[in-house]
């Protein structure tokens, strides 16, 4: 992938990075940095919330929201952002795509603290009318790089029913069902009005429909010099900026 794809608000190239790369930029950081999952993932969490309302405040600003999330990475980010959106007092529901009993690690964390917070959180073996009936601005955050083959079970139904139903989706990095690297969809995939991508976009963003914002996971340089990943601050003074393609 051509390096310069991907623009920046002040014209400058931002590179982006197959999900292999971004892996071993999660590693490195969590490594050698000591900079955790836990902290990523609430400035991805943070990012996402901030970009949600942001699209709100520019539609219905009384609309409700539908947060949909799976058991990695990409779910814990989109019910982080859950909190932030419940904290301001903005009507929003949990749809999991699995019973909330197996819901691990520390996306497991996350839905424990909404469970506290007595947000509503609806899973495969509520009514099956209910669990389907989504609200007109989702969060997609059922699966993010860490894809594989084609979409399965709840996740799979999620996804069409959002693509039906939902008036605005925002995805969490990339759109559910969409291949991080190629942009391939290997079966149903979630056409995302907006994709947050974090850290840096994923290659596969190239080719994907919608608006595109980058949010900043406080990665420090000395990762992608590790890495030999050409790097430059694309935030500014920010934590998050919109990003064109080219
Ligand atoms: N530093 C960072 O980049 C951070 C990224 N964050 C987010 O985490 C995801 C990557 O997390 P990971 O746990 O590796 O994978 P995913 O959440 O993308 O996916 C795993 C999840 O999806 C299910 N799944 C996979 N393939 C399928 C399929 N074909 N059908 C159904 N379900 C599928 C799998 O079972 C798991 O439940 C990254 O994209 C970012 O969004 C962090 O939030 C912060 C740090
Ligand atoms: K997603």
């Amino acid at each position: 992938m051509d390096a310069s794809t991907f623009v920046g608000p002040s014209g400058r190239s931002v590179t982006a990075v197959t999900a292999d790369e971004m892996r071993d930029i999660d590693r490195v950081v969590v490594e050698e940095i000591g900079l955790d999952l836990r902290r990523m993932m609430e400035h991805a969490g943070r990012g996402l919330a901030e970009a949600v309302l942001r699209v709100r405040s520019n539609g219905r600003s009384d609309v409700p929201i539908s947060v949909l999330a799976g058991n990695g990475g990409n779910g814990g980010g989109g019910l982080a952002c859950a909190r932030h959106l419940a904290n301001r007092d903005v009507p929003v529901r949990i749809v999991l795509d699995r019973a909330p009993s197996e819901v691990s690690g520390v996306t497991a964390e996350q839905l424990r603290i909404l469970e506290a917070m007595d947000v509503t959180i609806e899973s495969p073996d509520c009514d099956t009318d209910t669990y389907t009936a989504l609200d007109d601005l989702v969060v997609d955050s059922l699966i993010g790089y860490g894809l594989t083959g084609a979409p399965r079970g709840a996740a799979a139904e999620l996804i069409e029913t959002v693509d039906g139903a939902a008036e605005t989706i925002v995805s969490l990095d990339v759109p559910s069902g969409t291949n991080a690297t190629t942009g391939e969809a290997p079966g149903v995939a979630v056409e995302a009005d907006l994709t947050a991508t974090l850290a840096l976009p994923k290659t596969g963003l190239a080719t994907v429909g919608g608006d595109l914002r980058l949010v900043d996971l406080s990665i420090p340089q000395v990762v992608y010099d590790r890495l030999e990943i050409e790097y430059c601050n694309p935030f500014g003074g920010g934590f998050a900026v919109p990003l064109s393609t080219r």
